[in-house]
C-alpha cells in the first residue's frame, strides 16, 4: 500500500463502533478536524467525554451501510467482525475504508505518526507487528525532539524566501542544501538571522 498524506478538515468521517479503538481514531482525526459522526448501540465514557467537543456527532445504534453515503473516509472498528465485514462488502469500491479488525480488507490503514511542526513521521508494518510500529514509534520520538518543530517552520520559510529571490538555480539549490547543516536546527538564533538575510533577498525581487 502507498502512504498518501490528506487533508480532512471540514469532510465526513464516519465511524462505525463506540468503544476504545473507535475512540482513538475519533481523538487522531479530530485533531485534522475532520466532521466525526460515531456510530455505536454503545458508547465508551471516552468516547462520550470525546462527543463533548465540537466537531464530533454520535448516533446511538447499529450502524447501517446507509450511514457512509457522505463519508469520505469510513473507519470499521466495531467488536464484531461480522458486521465489520457486512458493511465492508456494502462500501463502494471508491470509498476510502479502514477495517481495524483486519488490514487486508480495507483500503486504508492508520500509521503510528511522529508530529514534529512541519515534519511528521508515518510508520507501517502493514498490519504485520503494530507491536513493531508502536515500538518504531516510540524510538522516533526520542530521536527527533522537540528542536524539530522549530526547525521544520524554519526551513518553510527559508525555503519560500529562497524561491522568490532573483537567485540562479545552482545558487538557490546551494542554500537549500546549507540549511539542512544540524547547527541550524540546534541554534534559534542563527535560523533567525538567516532568516533575515534571505528575507532580504527576496525583497529585492518584488520591489
Ligand atoms: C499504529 C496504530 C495507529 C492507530 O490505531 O491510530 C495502529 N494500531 C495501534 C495500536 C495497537 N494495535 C493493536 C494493539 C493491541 C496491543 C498490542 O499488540 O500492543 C494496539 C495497542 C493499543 O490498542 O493500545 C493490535 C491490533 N492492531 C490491528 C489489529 C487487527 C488485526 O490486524 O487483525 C490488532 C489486534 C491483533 C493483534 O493484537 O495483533 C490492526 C491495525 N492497527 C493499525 C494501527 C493498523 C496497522 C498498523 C501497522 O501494522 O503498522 C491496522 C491494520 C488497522 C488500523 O487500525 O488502522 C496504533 C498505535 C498508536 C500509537 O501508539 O500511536
Ligand atoms: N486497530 C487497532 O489498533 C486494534 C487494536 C486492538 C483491537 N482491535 C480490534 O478492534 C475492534 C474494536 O475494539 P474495541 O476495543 O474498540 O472494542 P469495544 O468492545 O471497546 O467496543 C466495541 C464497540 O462496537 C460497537 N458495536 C458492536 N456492534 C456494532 C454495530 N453493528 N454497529 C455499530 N457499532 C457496533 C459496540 O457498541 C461498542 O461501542 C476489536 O475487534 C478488536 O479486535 C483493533
Amino acid at each position: 500500500m502507498q502512504p498518501l498524506i490528506i487533508d480532512l478538515k471540514d469532510r465526513s468521517v464516519v465511524i462505525a463502533g463506540g468503544g476504545r479503538i473507535a475512540a482513538r481514531k475519533a481523538r487522531v482525526l479530530g485533531g485534522e478536524q475532520a466532521a466525526i459522526t460515531i456510530i455505536a448501540p454503545q458508547f465508551s465514557e471516552e468516547v462520550l467525554a470525546l462527543a463533548e467537543e465540537p466537531g464530533y456527532r454520535l448516533i446511538e445504534r447499529k450502524a447501517v451501510a446507509e450511514d457512509f453515503a457522505e463519508a469520505l473516509l469510513v473507519v470499521l472498528a466495531t467488536n464484531d467482525h461480522e458486521a465489520n465485514q457486512a458493511l465492508r462488502a456494502a462500501l463502494p469500491a471508491h470509498q476510502l475504508v479502514c477495517v481495524v479488525d483486519e488490514a487486508n480488507s480495507g483500503n486504508v490503514l492508520f500509521p503510528a505518526t511522529v508530529r514534529r511542526g512541519n515534519l511528521q513521521i508515518a510508520v507501517t508494518s502493514s498490519g504485520a507487528s503494530p507491536k513493531l510500529t508502536r515500538k518504531l514509534k516510540k524510538e522516533l520520538e526520542h530521536q527527533f525532539d522537540a528542536s524539530w518543530i522549530v526547525y521544520s517552520d524554519f526551513l518553510g520559510k527559508a525555503r519560500e524566501f529562497v524561491l522568490r529571490s532573483d537567485l540562479g538555480f545552482e545558487q538557490k539549490q546551494d542554500i537549500l542544501l546549507e540549511i539542512l547543516d544540524d547547527r541550524y536546527r540546534l541554534n534559534e538564533l542563527l535560523c533567525d538571522e538567516k532568516l533575515l538575510e534571505l528575507e532580504k533577498l527576496s525583497k529585492k525581487v518584488s520591489r
